[in-house]
């Protein structure tokens, strides 16, 4: 067990600010959550899903929109709870607002009266001292490529940017687990792409555990090392892991390999879309479908 799950389980103080990041592995055993239903039943979202993400992977999420991919982040966060099954980090169940996992989301949720630097504080574990503290953040914004913006209020930065003051924050509370819930999904083209290839510096920097939803199978073959489809085998309700796949091949890889061009194929196929559009009128795209209840 590391030094920050003791501090979390014992509630002694978290570990140095400045540590590196310390990363542990993640453990879903049979996890399933059925929702209250509006004709009075339960809805089955999640059933029997089983995963092991090893100590500073970095997982990807793929699955039709609706599937219960949130819900799953969100049950290793410690922000909803199972109806059966389990989640464990580094060996340990996971308690509410666990205090191992870190969230990024798709918007910043920044607070706009506060500068960059004292946003990005907010992520610093309780009881963090200033001036280690002020060490912490300066480091972490000079990371993300925004030292100079500091100080500047959220609405005086760009999208991308704001999402970046984001991730460090996310980053400021040293998680052993960084949950990342299409934390691109709202930029531009291209700014998503360099926040891609930000995200890869930061995990090489801080080599967290890393569990990403995205919609984007690209993005989850860019970054990933493995990647996850979630969804249904049509005869039960409630998605489960219908196949992961090892991403091959280091990090940063070719955008334009061969290899990744098929495997993207496969995914494709995988999650039910048709590459070549015209066969089931359907365009061909990276964009996910909708999960059929
Ligand atoms: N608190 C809740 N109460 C009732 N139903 C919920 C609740 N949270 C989620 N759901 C339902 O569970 C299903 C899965 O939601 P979830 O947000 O996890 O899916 P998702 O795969 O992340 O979707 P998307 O890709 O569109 O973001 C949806 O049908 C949603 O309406």
């Amino acid at each position: 067990m590391t030094t920050a799950t003791t501090a979390a389980i014992a509630g002694a103080p978290p570990a140095a600010v400045g540590d590196a990041a310390p990363a542990a592995p993640v453990a879903l055993r049979g996890v399933g959550r059925a929702f209250a239903a509006p004709d009075g039943g339960t809805r089955d979202v999640l059933r029997g899903v089983d995963l092991d993400i090893a100590a500073g992977e970095i997982v990807a999420i793929l699955g039709p929109s609706g599937c219960g991919k949130s819900t799953l982040l969100r049950i290793v966060a410690g922000l909803d709870h199972p109806t059966s099954g389990e989640a464990d980090i580094d060996g340990e169940p996971v308690q509410s607002y666990d205090v191992r996992c870190a969230v990024g989301f798709q918007e910043p949720r920044l607070l706009p009266w506060r500068s960059l630097e004292r946003n990005v504080a907010l992520g610093l574990p309780r009881g963090t001292a200033r001036r280690a503290g002020r060490a912490h953040v300066a480091r972490l914004l000079e990371l993300v490529g925004l030292a100079e913006f500091a100080g500047h209020r959220p609405h005086e930065v760009s999208g991308g940017m704001a999402q970046r003051a984001s991730l460090a924050r996310a980053l400021a509370r040293n998680p052993e687990v960084l949950l990342l819930d299409e934390p691109f999904g709202a930029l531009d083209a291209l700014t998503r792409l360099r926040m891609q290839d930000l995200l890869l510096d930061v995990h090489a920097a801080e080599p967290t555990t890393v569990l990403l939803v995205t919609h984007d199978v690209d993005e989850a073959l860019q970054l990933a090392d493995r990647i996850v489809l979630l969804g249904s085998d049509g005869a039960a309700p409630g998605a489960d892991v219908r196949q992961t796949v090892v991403v091959p091949g280091h990090r940063p890889r070719d955008r334009g390999s061969a290899e990744l061009a098929e495997l993207r194929g496969r995914l494709l196929d995988g999650l039910g879309i048709d590459r070549h559009g015209a066969a089931r009128g359907i365009q061909a795209t990276t964009t996910i479908p909708h999960f059929p209840y």
